[in-house]
């Protein structure tokens, strides 16, 4: 019999070895081989009269162990087609633990330190690797995402940012969204972003004034004011989400959040997310998809449309079915106002706590906009040097993302290095961001003046190509010039609208340590500020 359990175990390695089999499927399959096992036994005798469901748990047990030990002597081993490849032998074992090391929120810094350690190209997994090299830029190009892309609970609806076993599925979605990316129409959202920014204005400052500190929660308030402005782009307003009027009760920030961080960390090991999308373990995320459902539902039904185009109405317009509405809607609700707030929230942090750039920003912004309360044009600001040096450095420096790619067919060469297929790669972001051959000097320093002409003096280096915020190639960000014209327009009413400072006791450097990143962030303490009216600035009467 135990003849029988080593071909079994062999044979298991051999068919499933780099492929992905589904995690929630291969436990079914377990729990029907272990019940068809102890079937057998029962009908035969066992020839030292040992009960037959104890010698099922034996013979199951020795096939689950030979087979893993196989495994693990194999990614061990110098046969393995990573073998070449260095990083930590945890790593190379098994997938759990880079789902480990992005559950912590602080997998960019580790990945950092083990580059430093191991090299440009580093094993982070048993088929997986991640490049610090400003050539993995290219990987973006023409390589497909990886199964850490896939909608969890094999959703096969074609949605943008999910994998799709059809490129050309999301192709033709990409489409549709691009038509709602154009200049004419994102212009038509101008007066939703105007009409919310000052809503932000009057929230933030009856939020401090009602506060017993005299200070209020910027990141908040911030958040509430993107999942305002992206009802109101995404449903055109139907579902009257009102946070900065009445908070969050249906924890849409929350959920969707813990969604994004399990989505990050768990999808390194798709098959655990698999099984563990059926228990409670992943109830934020099922709860973003019913809001996110809902809220879609409620926007197809609804008679009482605003004059601007929301997104919804270029789906509808392209006949996109109802399950693929709810899919997309889950992506436009998270892409539409995680990132955009987030950033705004960090550049005040960074400026705060940098006041010599607070006051420099202040300067160009009091110049170009002398009466506070003007309206603003989506060229000037644009075109406002220093403003887009802020906003492109706290991108530098916070946007850590992992964007996971797989090498197709054939393999990949880069940097003198051949990739076999199949490899799941990534570039280092954080690493590639704050090296000195892309950022110099002070790489890992706040210094917006190093994206001016004029940089940081003669020695700058300045390697625009590699910011990879926003990734690149056919999976880039669809929302990439609206978001800027948000952070910029934002950013701006904020500063020309208030003096900000932090809480007196704030601790710039434990805030900074305390921002987790798993695409979305977390933060461990909270930004609060105290907000000041500046002369000139006449909000209370503006009505929404
Ligand atoms: C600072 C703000 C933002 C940042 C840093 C950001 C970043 C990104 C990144 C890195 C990706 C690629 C993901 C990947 O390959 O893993 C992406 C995709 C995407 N983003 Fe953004 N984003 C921002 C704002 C927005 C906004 C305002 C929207 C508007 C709805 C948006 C919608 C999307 C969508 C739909 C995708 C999927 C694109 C596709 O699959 O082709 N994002 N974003």
């Amino acid at each position: 019999m135990y003849l029988t359990v080593v071909v079994a175990s062999v044979g298991t390695f051999i068919a499933l070895r780099g492929r992905y089999v589904r995690g929630d499927y291969a436990l079914v399959a377990l729990v029907a081989a272990f019940t068809a096992l102890y079937g057998y036994l029962r009908r035969m005798p066992t020839p030292d009269r040992e009960a037959p469901f104890a010698a099922a748990v034996r013979y199951f047990a020795a096939y689950t162990l030979t087979t893993t030990l196989i495994t693990v002597v194999y990614r061990l081993s110098p046969w393995h087609p990573l073998a070449s490849y260095p990083g930590p032998r945890m790593a190379k074992l098994t997938s759990l633990w880079l789902s480990y090391i992005s559950s912590t929120g602080k997998r960019f810094d580790i990945i950092d330190q083990l580059h430093q350690e191991y090299g440009p190209f580093l094993r982070i997994g048993p088929n997986h690797l991640s490049i610090n090299s400003s050539s993995a830029t290219s990987l973006y190009i023409n390589m497909e995402k990886s199964e850490a892309y896939r909608y969890p609970g094999h959703n096969n609806a074609v949605a943008l940012f999910f994998k799709q076993d059809a490129p050309e599925n999301h192709r033709a979605r990409k489409r549709v969204w691009q038509g709602f990316f154009t200049p004419t129409s994102v212009a038509g959202l101008i007066p939703q972003l105007d009409r919310r920014t000052w809503e932000l204005i009057q929230t933030l400052a009856r939020r401090q004034a009602e506060d017993p500190r005299g200070t209020v929660s910027l990141a908040e308030t911030m958040y509430h004011w993107s999942h305002d402005f992206m009802g109101d782009m995404v449903f055109g307003g139907c579902n009257a989400l009102e946070l900065m009027k009445n908070g969050d009760p249906h924890g849409i920030i929350h959920n969707g959040k813990v969604a994004l961080g399990l989505l990050d960390s768990l999808g390194q090991t798709p098959w655990l997310l698999d099984i563990l999308w059926h228990v409670s373990a992943t109830k934020s995320m099922h709860t973003l998809e019913h809001l996110a459902a809902e809220m879609m539902r409620t926007r197809v039904k609804s008679k009482d449309l605003p004059e601007f185009r929301d997104l919804t109405s270029y789906l509808l317009e392209a006949d996109v079915p109802q399950n693929e509405l709810e899919a997309d809607s889950v992506v436009a609700i998270m892409g539409g106002s995680d990132n955009t707030s987030i950033t705004i929230s960090l550049a005040i942090f960074f400026l705060l706590s940098h006041q010599q750039y607070y006051h420099r920003l202040r300067e160009e912004l009091f110049a170009a906009f002398p009466d506070p309360m003007t309206s603003m044009q989506m060229d000037e600001l644009a075109a406002l040097p220093f403003l887009n040096g802020v906003i492109n450095e706290t991108l530098r420096l916070e946007s850590p993302y992992y964007n996971p790619r797989i090498v197709p067919h054939g393999g990949a060469y880069m940097d003198g290095h051949f990739i076999p297929a199949g490899t799941i790669v990534a570039i280092a972001a954080h690493s590639v961001q704050t090296s000195p051959d892309h950022f110099f000097p002070d790489p890992k320093e706040f210094r917006p003046e190093r994206w001016l002409p004029e940089g940081l003096g003669p020695e700058t280096i300045t390697n625009k190509a590699v910011l990879a915020s926003f990734s690149f190639g056919p999976y880039y960000c669809i929302g990439k010039p609206l978001a800027y014209h948000q952070m910029r327009y934002a950013l701006t009413r904020l500063i020309l609208a208030f003096d900000m400072e932090v809480e007196k006791e704030f601790d710039a450097a434990a805030f900074r340590d305390g921002v987790l990143n798993m695409r979305t962030m977390f933060l461990r303490n909270e930004l609060r500020i105290s907000v000041r009216k500046r002369p000139g600035v006449d909000f209370e009467k503006l009505v929404y």
